[in-house]
């Protein structure tokens, strides 16, 4: 559709506009170079980058399946009308830099993904509405915020960890019922900003050492007693599987990774938590969950416990289980099976240290379980599944395989993904230390985010050693050591199967090789037959696209280096893949170097 068919569609969905959208017919476009036709519509260089449209009562709702269409939207604004009903769901207007909705009448909880990969985005208005639930944890990854306005609304809950404030500089929180500490990354704020909240505290307001009063011990009390009867449920389940063995899905066949295994098992072993609950609880075990997630309230204890648990899968190192609340989020439990060497403290703290992670990439674990015996991890439920069935399962599922442009985008995600665990578990040698494609998971608009990182400090060496993916690389294998080059082995695989398609052979190793390796297949091929011999041939290869394709492949090779010395380190990896570009004759980043013209355009 054009430009012009879509923002008539918004029209028809918005209200009370009197003559002030006359100009909005099909008689003129609604750009020309140099000006704008439309009133309301911002334009630039005959394209539409914004719309634009206060003060004049509107009513109806922001119609954003057209908006989606408008490829060079980079700025909204529709304050000060009067616009209800519930959040327009901006998650895919990924070009956009402000977005304006203040002084209106939207409410309900806004999604806390809805933010996430609008990396854009630098202005957001939505002051003075009746918006109610968390601040979405979105907004904390947002690298280019400059201007967060909540204030007069009805937001619940903590404060969000915010990661990238430092060119913050306006923001309110004012006037909601916000509770908790104030993180210190906005401790600097004035407090005006944090001001018509009672139960916020800490600088730049009072310090946090009141006496809780008898309500909030009580509501306490009420909580860990729920999540006692949730955990006893989820341990029980668990606990039935417990000794029907051990199938990894780095030692399995393709064919029977993920959800086609997960949709088998979901028949014989749905179970109720409410019907395992009651006889757990009996046996009284002194149980607590504890959540690494400020926007805990979004896990409704009481419908959790009226929830269904269906297994996923299971493996030598986990089984996880995917639990549906009635009103709320989906949420997945892990249940890992080496990890009693692991003292509470230690356990604790490493858990907290993840939990304190936060990267657009990365799924970070909600909430942990500790006991000698079992540990759980919380996480949420990522709608696409694991990259493994989407490479392997697709056609039993009877869904159409991954094409080129989104491999790519989900190898540079991976990449990114990394990139931060490096920077933020420096620490570690191997800071994911089980990166393989059932262990990157896909959201529904296929940004991957890695999994079961950072796990190797607190599962037993010994067992660690027959699961973890880092134990298959070649120094490993060789000489019995892993480095700060092993994940980037491991990155390598991981790319190969992605352009190939192939289960690595690797992964089924238990000695040493036993099986010709991905990588040894791929370089036993010349370049010429790449395109014939070893990429997917589901994957769609144009002739643009094959040169790209074929620098991804050697970038794969280099990761895959037997040689430790001359493999890439990390940083050269990762330089190296955000370079490659879908097709050959990409333009020079058209929409990064817009994006920034369009901003200093935008003076609101
Ligand atoms: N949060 C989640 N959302 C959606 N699917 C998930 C989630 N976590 C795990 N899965 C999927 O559930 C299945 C089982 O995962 P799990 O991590 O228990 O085992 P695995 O990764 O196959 O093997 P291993 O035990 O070696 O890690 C996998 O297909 C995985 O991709």
């Amino acid at each position: 559709a054009s430009d012009s068919e879509l923002l008539l569609k918004v029209k028809d969905n918005l209200e009370n506009y009197g003559s002030y959208l006359d100009s909005w017919n099909s008689s003129t476009p609604p750009c020309n170079v140099g000006h704008a036709n439309w009133r309301g519509i911002l334009c630039y260089e005959g394209k539409v980058w914004g719309v634009k449209l206060e003060n004049i009562g509107l009513a109806g709702f922001i119609d954003i399946e057209s908006l989606k269409g408008l490829p060079y939207l980079r700025t909204m604004s529709f304050m000060n009308n009067n616009l209800e009903g519930s959040w327009p769901e901006i998650h895919h207007l990924v070009g956009l830099k402000s977005v304006y909705l203040s002084n209106n009448k939207f409410s309900g909880e806004i999604p806390y993904r809805t933010f996430a990969g609008l990396q854009w985005l630098k202005k957001v208005h939505l002051s003075n509405n009746h918006f109610s639930g968390s601040i979405p944890t979105s907004l904390t990854l947002l690298p280019r915020l400059i201007e967060l306005r909540l204030e007069g609304n009805e937001f619940t809950g903590p404060i969000p960890h915010f990661h990238h404030l430092n060119r913050l500089r306006s923001f309110s929180v004012a006037n909601n019922q916000l509770q908790g500490q104030i993180p210190t990354t906005v401790s600097r704020m004035p407090i005006s900003a944090f001001a018509g909240n009672e139960r916020l505290c800490g600088a730049p307001l009072e310090s946090c050492t009141v006496k809780p009063s008898t309500a909030s011990m009580i509501v306490a009390l009420v909580v860990v007693c729920l999540a006692v009867l949730v955990i006893g449920s989820v341990v029980l389940i668990l606990h039935r599987r417990k000794n029907r063995g051990c199938v990894t899905g780095a030692d399995n066949p393709p064919s029977s990774l993920g959800k086609g295994r997960g949709r088998e098992m979901y028949d014989d072993n749905r179970s109720s938590f409410r019907s395992t609950t009651s006889s757990h609880s009996r046996r009284g075990d002194p149980m607590r969950l504890s959540f690494l997630r400020g926007d805990i309230d979004q896990f409704d204890l009481q419908e959790l416990l009226r929830a269904s648990a269906e297994i996923l899968g299971s493996g030598c190192f986990s089984s996880s289980y995917k639990a549906a609340l009635l009103n709320g989020p989906i949420i997945v439990v892990k249940r890992f099976k080496q990890m009693n060497n692991v003292g509470k403290e230690e356990f604790q703290e490493h858990m907290r240290r993840l939990g304190r992670l936060s990267h657009p990439n990365l799924l970070p674990p909600v909430a942990y379980y500790y006991r000698k015996e079992e540990k759980l991890l919380v996480t949420d439920y990522v709608q696409n599944g694991s990259l493994a069935v989407r490479l392997h399962g697709h056609q039993s599922l009877g869904e159409p395989s991954l094409e080129w442009p989104i491999r790519l985008k989900i190898v540079k995600g991976i990449a990114k993904g990394l990139e931060y665990l490096y920077r933020d578990m420096a620490s570690l040698i191997a800071p994911h230390g089980n990166l393989k494609s059932s262990n990157v998971l896909l959201t529904e608009s296929f940004e991957p985010l890695l999994t079961d990182y950072g796990l190797v400090p607190v599962t037993n060496q010994e067992m660690a050693q027959d699961i973890m993916v880092i134990y298959k690389s070649p120094e490993y294998l060789q000489q019995g050591r892993i480095t700060k080059k092993t994940d980037v082995w491991c990155l390598g695989i991981l790319i190969l199967e992605i352009l190939t398609g192939k289960f690595p052979a690797n992964f089924l190793q238990k000695g040493k090789g036993s099986e010709v390796s991905l990588a040894s297949w791929v370089e036993s091929v010349v370049p010429e037959e790449w395109t014939n011999a070893v990429f997917d041939q589901d994957m769609g290869a144009t002739k643009n696209s094959e040169g790209e394709m074929g620098k991804l492949l050697k970038i794969a090779l280099n990761c895959c280096e037997g040689d430790v010395d001359k493999r890439w380190d990390l940083k050269e990896a990762v330089e190296k893949i955000l370079e490659v570009k879908q097709r050959d004759d990409d333009p020079e980043n058209f929409f990064t170097s817009f994006a920034s013209e369009a901003d200093m355009m935008s003076s609101t």
